[in-house]
């Protein structure tokens, strides 16, 4: 592993190539295997979106903090137009395929959160309201940047089951792979102006959402509870 990152490379690519055993393992779990070949289990979807619903609202908290943080008039409008995103495309989404699915949309709304949905969503809250804007982009940008390269991947050969289908494409969207490339650049720019401590935090926050973006898939796939 190299100790220090070339001074050219945007910092984008180095925490790519820093991470890539978790992107390896990110697009060998069974539940975007199986949703890819249209497979998965409904109540393992259903587990997932359901849970996704809690994490999209703590997301948009998180991203509002981002538009407080912001240090140029551009940066503010577009955590806030991200920010309104998320309810306008992620939890419209949502809300149609729970009613396709046959679920209870308040019933949803009102689930307990789930262990990785709480360390997921504490963890960035936590960075969001401790660390600075470099630290903040960086524990959210695996949130698009996971689903830009899984929407992307599963477009290629769709399942016939539309549903899953309708998911895939939200995601392969280019208006959406157009907020993820604003994400890239901005933490691009932030990391240029960035000292080597602050530098090694983005890349632990980034590293550490890649992870929870893993586990949120896995526990949806485990039908993970409480034990007690
Ligand atoms: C666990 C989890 N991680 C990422 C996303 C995708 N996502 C949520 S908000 C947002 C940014 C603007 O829409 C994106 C890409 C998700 N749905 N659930």
């Amino acid at each position: 592993m190299p100790a220090s990152r070339g001074t050219a490379e945007p910092f984008h690519q180095w925490l790519d190539a820093q991470t890539r055993t978790l992107w390896e393992a990110i697009f060998q779990l069974p539940f975007l295997q199986e949703l890819a070949a249209g497979t998965l289990a409904r109540d393992r979807f259903a587990y997932f979106l359901a849970q996704d619903v809690l994490y999209l609202e703590q997301f948009a908290k998180v991203l509002a903090r981002g538009a407080t943080l912001a240090d140029t008039p551009e940066t503010r409008e577009m955590f806030l137009r991200h920010a309104a995103n998320v309810a306008r495309v992620e939890e419209r989404l949502h809300a149609e395929l729970a009613s396709r699915l046959g679920l209870d949309w308040d019933a949803v709304r009102q689930k307990e959160p789930a262990p990785v949905t709480v360390a997921y969503t504490d963890h960035l809250l936590r960075v969001a309201h401790t660390g600075g804007l470099s630290e903040l982009v960086a524990a959210v940008l695996p949130c698009y940047w996971v689903y830009a390269r899984v929407g992307e991947r599963l477009a290629n050969r769709l399942p016939e089951d539309e549903i899953y289908r309708r998911w895939i494409l939200t995601y392969a969207d280019r208006d959406f792979h157009r907020s993820v490339d604003e994400q890239l650049r901005l933490i691009d720019r932030l990391a240029t102006a960035a000292g080597s401590n602050e530098r090694e935090r983005m890349e632990r926050w980034f590293a550490r959402s890649l992870r929870y973006e893993w586990m949120f898939w896995d526990q949806a796939y485990r039908d993970l509870a409480w034990p007690v």
